[in-house]
């Protein structure tokens, strides 16, 4: 099978993100010649997925420290990167030295914000083993850890060194977990690439598993995507907020699931919030917000959420990264691939979005 490169840019470092079957071989070159020590950060849990990843490094002739965390998002807490710069004072690590981060999203990004934050920056390198790790959360540079207050309220824009998505990591993920990163491919059909949206409507079964007959296509399309828009905007002054379509209500469900929800599927439900917001603000009819729900409900994604979580969501929203003073701004869409911001939608109009996401008026009792 061919490696594909897909170039991102938009800093100072411009890097790759390598795709391809039984690729860990790219990483020495990635480290490089200047590093002495790698710290391969990965959940304790996926032991064996760090194990190749260690033997490659040494064989090259660096010295390794396998750092394992707790596994998934209980990684992203201040206290675990506290464990971790104290693990890398131990280990005498430099500014040449090198962070590999192998996992999921949650271990790529506590990974990321370890290396921004340990003597100001150090070089980073990512290994996703998650569908959603290679789409979306090892791309683009976004590194952080959740708070009680909300998801990814700390962290830091540390693009990495590269990107290395060795497809042969997934045929061992549970099944929740890859349809999970359905969502983030979903959502980059909808807001920039239809043709994702026609694969996966061509053949729903296929797109929810690894070996799927357009797999690889939907991989790489959603990585250009992605890509594309992070080169364009690193900082998110503008473009990059796109990526967050469904994400405003998304994140405050998995805070409101005290991060035990996947995140995946938060942000399914998220999409069909805000193109439910973009129905009623006039933007889009009534078949694209059913094209929504059809879609993810077809690769198994949930696309409702209980009623009476609604004031506890509307609280954690005020704190939604885009949100400016007192206005709420969401991602909504003019049409596929036509991405917008919806600011400062009133109170009434929230909860008559929630209303069709619940299924139950906003002050009802959730009967289901
Ligand atoms: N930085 C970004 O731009 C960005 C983008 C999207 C999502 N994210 C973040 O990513 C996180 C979600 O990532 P995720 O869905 O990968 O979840 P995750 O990291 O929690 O991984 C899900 C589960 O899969 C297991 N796993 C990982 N790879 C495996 C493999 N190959 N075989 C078997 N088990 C495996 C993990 O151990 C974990 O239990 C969230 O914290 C989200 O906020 C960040
Ligand atoms: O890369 C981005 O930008 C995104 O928004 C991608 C999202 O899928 C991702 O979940 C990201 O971590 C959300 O960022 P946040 O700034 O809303 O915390
Ligand atoms: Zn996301």
């Amino acid at each position: 099978m061919t490696v594909t490169r897909i170039g991102v840019g938009g800093t100072s470092t411009p890097y790759d993100v390598v795709v391809g079957n039984g690729i860990l071989g790219e990483l020495p070159a990635l480290v490089g010649e200047r590093a002495q020590r790698v710290a391969v950060i990965h959940p304790d849990t996926l032991e064996e997925k760090a194990r190749p990843v260690c033997e490659i490094l040494r064989t090259a002739g660096y010295d390794v420290f396998p750092l394992p965390v707790p596994d998934g998002e209980a990684a992203k807490d201040v206290s675990v990167a506290a464990d971790l710069w104290a693990r890398l004072g131990q280990a005498a690590f430099t500014r040449t030295d090198v962070i590999v981060g192998v996992g999921g999203g949650a271990t790529t990004d506590l990974a990321g914000f370890v290396a921004a934050t340990w003597l100001r920056g150090v070089r980073a390198i990512l290994v996703p083993t998650t569908l959603l790790g290679m789409v979306d959360a090892a791309v683009g540079g976004k590194t952080g850890i959740n708070t009680a207050e909300g998801k990814n309220l700390v962290g830091a824009f540390h693009p990495p060194a590269g990107v290395v998505c060795d497809l042969d990591t997934l045929p061992s993920l549970p099944r929740e977990d890859y349809i999970g990163g359905l969502a983030e491919v979903i959502k980059a059909g909808f807001i920039a690439d239809p043709v994702i949206l026609d694969l996966v409507e061509a053949d729903p079964e296929a797109a929810t598993r690894p070996d799927g007959a357009h797999t690889r296509e939907l991989i790489e399309r959603a990585i250009a995507v992605k890509a594309e828009v992070v080169s364009a905007d690193l900082r998110e002054s503008g473009r990059r907020e796109i990526l967050n379509y469904g994400h405003t209500l998304g994140h405050a469900i998995e805070r409101a699931e005290n991060y035990t929800f996947r995140h995946g599927y938060a942000i399914s439900i998220g999409m069909v919030f805000a193109a439910e917001l973009a129905r009623l603000d006039g933007r889009i009819d009534a078949a694209l917000v059913a094209r929504h729900r059809r879609i993810l409900e077809s690769v198994g994604l949930p696309v409702r959420y209980r009623a009476d979580a609604w004031p506890a969501l509307r609280d954690t929203i005020r704190v939604d990264k885009k949100t400016r003073g007192a206005t709420l701004r969401f991602v909504v869409l003019d049409d596929v691939a036509a991405p917008a911001i919806l600011a400062g939608p009133s109170d009434a109009l929230l909860a008559q979005a929630y209303q069709a996401v619940s299924g139950v008026a906003p002050d009802a009792p959730d009967t289901d």
